[in-house]
C-alpha cells in the first residue's frame, strides 16, 4: 500500500516508517496544511490540525491511508500541558485518532507560550539547537532523554495503525 504522512518533520516521517518498518508500504510525505494556528493551544485545536494534515495528504497524493501528527499544547489546572494528536484516515473514508503522552511544561516555557511565542522557537533558544523540534523535542529534553518526540509519535503510529488493523479483522468475523 502506498501511505501518505502530512509533514516532512523527520521526527514525525521516521515515527512512521520505522515503526511499520515490517509492514511493507510504500512512504510518501508531503507539507500538508494543519489548518490551525501554528501553536495549537487545546486537545480540540491539535486533534482538528491532524485530521486536517491527514486528510490533505491523502488529497494531495494517491495513496491508501495517510496519517496526520500534530503537536500542541492544552491549559489545564496541573499546568500549561504538552499534547499530541494523530489521525489516520483510509482513502475509502474511514478515520481513526489517537492521542499521545501528556507532561507539564516548566513553568517559563509555558510563560513564554502564553504570551504567543511558539514551542519550537522556544526550544530552538533553551537548548541552542535550532531543529530541536525536528530532534529529541521537548520531550526528549524535559525527561532527560528517556522519551524523544519521534518515541512519542510513533506510539500514536502504533495506536492508529492498530485501530486499522483491527477493523480490518472485523470484517473478517
Ligand atoms: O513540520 P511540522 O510537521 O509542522 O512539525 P512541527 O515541529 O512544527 O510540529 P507541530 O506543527 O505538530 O507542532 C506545533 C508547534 O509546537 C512545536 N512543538 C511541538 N512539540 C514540540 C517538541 O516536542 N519540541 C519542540 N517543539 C515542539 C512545534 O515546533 C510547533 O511550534
Ligand atoms: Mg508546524
Amino acid at each position: 500500500m502506498i501511505i501518505a504522512i502530512g509533514t516532512k518533520n523527520p521526527a514525525k516521517v521516521h515515527a512512521v516508517q520505522d515503526s511499520l518498518i515490517r509492514e511493507g508500504h510504500t512512504f510518501v510525505c508531503v507539507k500538508a496544511k494543519s489548518g490551525v494556528s501554528p501553536q495549537p493551544f487545546s486537545d480540540l485545536e491539535t486533534l482538528e490540525g491532524a485530521k486536517n494534515r491527514a486528510r490533505h495528504a491523502l488529497a494531495m497524493t494517491d495513496a491508501d491511508l495517510a496519517f496526520g501528527l500534530e503537536g500542541g499544547v492544552q491549559e489545564t489546572d496541573s499546568g500549561l500541558l504538552l499534547c499530541n494528536w494523530g489521525v489516520l484516515v483510509h482513502k475509502d473514508g474511514a478515520e481513526w485518532i489517537a492521542s499521545g503522552a501528556k507532561f507539564p511544561l516548566p513553568d517559563q516555557v509555558a510563560k513564554r507560550l502564553r504570551q504567543g511565542e511558539e514551542l519550537g522557537t522556544v526550544m530552538a533558544e533553551v537548548t541552542g539547537d535550532i531543529d530541536t523540534r525536528k530532534k529529541e523535542g521537548a520531550i526528549g529534553i524535559y525527561t532527560g532523554g528517556w522519551v524523544s518526540r519521534k518515541e512519542l509519535f510513533a506510539h500514536l503510529v502504533k495506536l492508529l495503525y492498530g485501530q486499522y488493523i483491527s477493523s480490518l479483522d472485523q470484517l473478517q468475523h
